[in-house]
């Protein structure tokens, strides 16, 4: 059985016992703290924030608290294989980085979503390029070395931009679609209400659109490069509040593995698998989206169930080694990170994110070797106990 990340995954365990002290924090509360401190405060608060008085964003965090792993001994679980076939793409670990639409402003140059997926290429965890990037998609996927990268679409209400969209997805060279449904508005956030910042709105993160030639062909003649009119014209079209008519539609758009973000409700899995699509995508945007929600991984088991065999890909709350090896034990199949390695980004760049994705594989890595559950079939539910 492989040990797959091996010395390169304990790399930074042996240097801290070698007496190298990591110059990049090594506990999540730390790393946000000094992301607050080091990135733009407009920037700070729109990732840091979330919808309403951000209560289901705390109970995305606080629900893996919930939950206990219990350890098996006699295991001898000296050799561990984090490894998973996902679509027949055969990847390093379970962790992916989950699209986040202003990344690129997180990056000290302002190219964050390039940073992104030169740590993809380096680590071999996966990015799923969000719609809304200050780089075009072709740029980010030239990055990825041989990483798998998925492109995760916002819908436009414009079928061509759509089509235009993930036809340059395909051409590009990604590996799947990840079609976000629970952002056809954006949520009641507070933070960024109360100082008016939404950074797509100030015609940051729409590399995307103006690189793209519908959009472009959507524009006044001349004008085709200011912003003011290309803000107005992604304001029009960005949202689409789509119906479960629209499904064939979507599915019709591509022939690469189609996913669908933001299902937390089993009946609606149901649907998606029958409407063909070929993964579900448990999450709650991070609480960013609608306030007063269940926890993300409180929704997982459920869809778990109803996905009857599709990939669950899962993100919302994690924040430690421990909280994915609990999201692939209640049946995870990929588990995905978003602020952590925003903070990662803003303070290390590149390194920052590669210390934060080595941090979490290897604590995962570790946990499952030290609790006795060396491979990821090995991680049921009947590993976890609900605290009393
Ligand atoms: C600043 C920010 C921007 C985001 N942008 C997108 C996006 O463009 N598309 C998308 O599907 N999800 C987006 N998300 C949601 C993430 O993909 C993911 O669901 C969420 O961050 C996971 O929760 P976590 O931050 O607690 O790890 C964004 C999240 C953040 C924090
Ligand atoms: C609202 C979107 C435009 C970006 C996003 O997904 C987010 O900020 O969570």
């Amino acid at each position: 059985m492989a040990q797959q990340f091996g010395d390169y995954q304990h790399e930074i365990y042996f240097e801290a016992l070698g007496g190298v002290v990591p110059t990049l924090p090594m506990a999540f509360a730390e790393l946000e703290e000094r992301a607050a401190a080091a990135l733009a405060p407009s920037v700070w608060s729109y990732v840091a924030g979330g919808a309403g008085d951000e209560f289901t964003q705390r109970a995305n965090v606080s629900a893996f608290e919930q939950w206990g792993l219990v350890p098996r001994m006699f295991v001898g679980a000296d050799r561990r294989d984090l490894t998973v076939d996902l679509f027949g793409l055969k990847l390093a670990s379970p962790l992916f980085m989950c699209p986040v639409g202003v990344i690129g402003l997180c990056g000290q140059d302002g190219h964050g979503d390039l940073a992104t997926a030169r740590a993809a290429a380096r680590t071999g965890v996966p990015m799923v390029a969000s719609t809304l990037s200050v780089d075009p998609m072709e740029d980010v996927a030239k990055e990825f070395g041989d990483t798998p990268g998925f492109f995760q679409l916002y819908t436009p209400t414009d079928r061509d931009l759509a089509e235009s969209l993930v036809r340059r997805a395909e051409a590009a060279g990604f590996k799947g679609i990840v079609v976000t449904l629970d952002t056809w508005v954006t949520g009641w956030r507070p933070r960024d209400l109360s100082t008016g910042n939404f950074p797509q709105l100030r015609g940051h993160c729409l590399g995307n659109y103006t690189s793209d030639p519908v959009f472009r062909s959507r524009l006044p003649v001349g004008r085709e490069d200011d912003t003011q009119a290309v803000v107005m014209q992604f304001a029009s079209v960005f949202g689409n509040p789509l119906t479960w008519d629209d499904l064939p539609w979507l599915r019709s758009l591509t022939s690469l593995p189609l996913l669908v973000k933001g299902l937390c409700h089993p009946e609606d899995v149901r649907r998606a698998r029958d409407g063909g699509v070929d993964g579900i995508y448990c999450s709650n945007h991070g609480g960013r989206q609608a306030n007063g929600g269940l926890a993300a991984l409180d929704a997982l088991p459920d869809v778990v169930e109803a996905a009857d065999g599709l990939p669950v890909l899962f993100d919302s709350g994690v924040r430690s080694g421990a909280d994915v090896v609990k999201a692939l034990a209640l049946g995870a199949t990929a588990v995905g990170i978003g602020r952590p390695y925003a903070y990662g980004l803003a303070l290390g760049g590149v390194d920052g994110i590669v210390h934060v994705l080595r941090s979490l594989l290897a604590e995962t890595d570790l946990i499952m070797a030290v609790d006795g559950y060396p491979t990821l079939a090995d991680l049921t539910p009947q590993a976890l106990r609900r605290r009393r």
